[in-house]
């Protein structure tokens, strides 16, 4: 058995407690979103994507509504170098995006980092980093506190100086302390004061500090407090943007950047799909999402998810898990009976009463508005399935309208061959059974012809009918106060006792060649409902086969 007590908790909680966050509802505008795909999520994977891979991504990030985009550490290899000489010497940046960079607070790594940039004459975001916490000054660096913060002031003054030396009016710097989560809230404040004390931001030449979960290491409200500490406390704090980088360790990265935002933060970095380092980064996807089903317009477009996921999986090779919330394979799925029932009724209802908003049960958001579908994403049917769900497949998919107890019947049916074959039925297989049990069903008994007469006063019908019964030709005549109840009698006379208990029929709006359905409940002498469908452009002909149907299957 694994030993818990070798863990502590690595986090400190700021000096005095900070709960304004907590009287917060819900997030009522949007941060500004910052994609860290192309550098955090970048870092991660087995092999990093290519040059023409992170220009596809690139664009696709421009096109969902990313106005920053860290597009990489330029130091780091020959590829991150040459994406920024790309797109520089391009113009492949538009004029509303900013890129962003990151460096060590290194010398010839910050300023391999300005040759990444040469030329550029978009806005440009400067991102250093140095470790602050505990058990990385203890452990990696060896430093004290003093010698942490000189770190991180050396990195800030060479970027301010080289800047200033080339007159680069378009750059912006943006300072982590990294491993924030780990760092005594006290300390890190004094460390970012004193990088902001150097740059001297002003309200129209903001800095930005970021505070990274690098690893995170507490529950999402410790992880508020400790932001809305930062953000009280900050100096030049109209000057400053205050960012969040949250990871996802203990997999509440997403809860801890919205709790962050409630807690002051003007800035979110993060990825689409939450890749990145371990666990990954905060999932932008889900906090934007989250915000949209809300009611708040989130400034970012997922309208076409499927095209993103296929995007994201070929270039990343990873792959989006069928329950990531908003892009999951099965995030809008149901397959148990009560919820299909719930959401096709709740569908109708909105049909009805209110289109303009989004209350269905079960589905937080239209799945619609992520560019899935109704028809194929939503209810699927498997062994757990009922009725509901049964009708709405048919339904929707093939223009179906079946009485509510034949459905009932009709899933049952389908329920045993799931169950049997351990298998989800696609639409087209719901449809098989039902047509191979209930439609134009052949049995003993076959329609060869029929016609009609007018009996008394016109209101009454005879009917004369050819059927083969166990393949014996024989012609019949029946009266009735309707067509298919002259039938019904005609067939009585033949042996062929059963009471029609329930009909309905409807023309095919589309999904089918022919142009009726008609359905038919027939009660045999147990009292007994017995179901059978008929389909046929000729109505008369759809209800009274739909009667031989039900009539072949007693
Ligand atoms: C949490 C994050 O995601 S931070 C970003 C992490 N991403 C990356 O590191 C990817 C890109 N990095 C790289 O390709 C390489 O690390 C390079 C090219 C940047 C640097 O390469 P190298 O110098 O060979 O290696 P390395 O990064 O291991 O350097 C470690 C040294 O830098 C120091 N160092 C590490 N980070 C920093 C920093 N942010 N600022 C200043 N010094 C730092 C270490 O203390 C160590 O010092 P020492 O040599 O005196 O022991
Ligand atoms: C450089 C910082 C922001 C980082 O990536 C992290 O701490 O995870």
């Amino acid at each position: 058995m694994p030993n818990h007590v070798k863990y502590q908790r690595g986090y400190f909680m700021p000096p005095e407690p900070c709960f304004d966050w907590a009287k917060k509802e819900y997030i009522e505008k949007a941060p500004k979103w910052v994609s860290v795909d192309l550098r955090d999520g970048n870092q991660a994977l087995i092999i990093p994507m290519s040059l023409e891979q992170k220009l596809e991504y690139f664009k696709k990030l421009v096109e969902i509504g990313f106005k920053e985009i860290e597009i990489g550490f330029p130091a780091a290899s020959e590829t991150e170098f040459e994406l920024a000489r790309t797109l520089i010497e391009n113009d492949m940046i538009p004029e509303d995006v900013t890129i962003q960079v990151l460096t060590q607070a290194r010398e010839h790594i910050i300023k391999k980092t300005f040759d990444a940039l040469e030329g550029c004459k978009t806005p440009v975001i400067i991102h250093v980093y140095n470790s602050t916490s505990l058990a990385q000054r203890e452990q990696v660096f060896k430093r004290d506190k003093e010698q942490i913060k000189e770190i991180a002031l050396t990195g800030a003054k060479l970027l301010k100086e080289l800047t200033d030396e080339a007159g680069h009016d378009n750059y912006r710097f943006e300072y982590s302390p990294e491993s924030f989560t780990g760092t005594e809230p006290e300390y890190a404040l004094e460390v970012c004061n004193a990088v902001l004390d150097v740059w001297q931001p002003t309200p129209d030449r903001k800095a930005i500090i970021n505070l990274p979960a690098t690893v995170e290491m507490s529950l999402p409200h410790v992880f508020a407090q400790q932001v809305e500490y930062m953000s009280k406390n900050l100096k030049y704090r109209d000057a400053v943007e205050l960012s969040l980088h949250c990871h996802n360790d203990r997999g509440t990265g997403v809860a801890e950047t919205e709790l962050g935002i409630l807690a002051g933060a003007d800035r979110v970095e993060g990825t689409l799909f939450g890749n990145g380092e371990r666990t990954g980064n905060t999932d932008l996807i889900t906090v934007a999402m989250n915000m949209f089903a809300h009611g708040v317009d989130p400034q970012l477009n997922f309208a076409n998810m499927p095209e993103l996921v296929e995007l994201y999986e070929r270039v990343t090779n990873m792959k989006v898990e069928p329950r990531r919330p908003y892009a999951g394979q099965l995030v809008f799925a149901a397959f148990s009976g009560s919820h299909q029932d719930a959401i096709a009724k709740g569908l109708k209802w909105r049909e009805e009463h209110d289109p303009e908003h989004w209350t269905t049960p079960y589905l937080p958001i239209d799945p619609t508005d992520v560019g899935r579908h109704y028809e194929t994403d939503v209810i699927r049917i498997n062994s757990q399935s009922g009725k509901g769900g049964i009708g709405y497949i048919l339904e929707q998919n093939f223009g179906y309208v079946l009485p509510p107890k034949m459905r009932e019947e009709l899933s049952y049916a389908s329920k045993d061959v799931s169950d049997h074959t351990h298998a989800e039925l696609s639409p087209e297989e719901v449809n098989r059974i039902f047509h191979e049990n209930y439609v134009n069903h052949e049995g003993r008994i076959e329609l060869m012809d029929f016609h009609f007469t007018h009996a008394e006063n016109n209101k009454a019908f005879k009917a004369f009918v050819t059927v083969k019964i166990d393949g014996d030709e024989q012609d019949v005549i029946g009266n009735g106060n309707g067509r298919l109840d002259s039938v019904c009698n005609a067939m009585e006379k033949l042996g062929l006792k059963a009471h029609i208990a329930s009909y309905s029929e409807h023309a095919m709006t589309g999904g089918s060649d022919s142009s009726a359905m008609a359905y038919v409940g027939v009660e045999d002498p147990n009292g007994k409902i017995v179901w059978g469908a008929g389909e046929h452009h000729d109505i008369i002909t759809a209800s009274i086969k739909g009667l031989i149907s039900a009539l072949n299957r007693m």
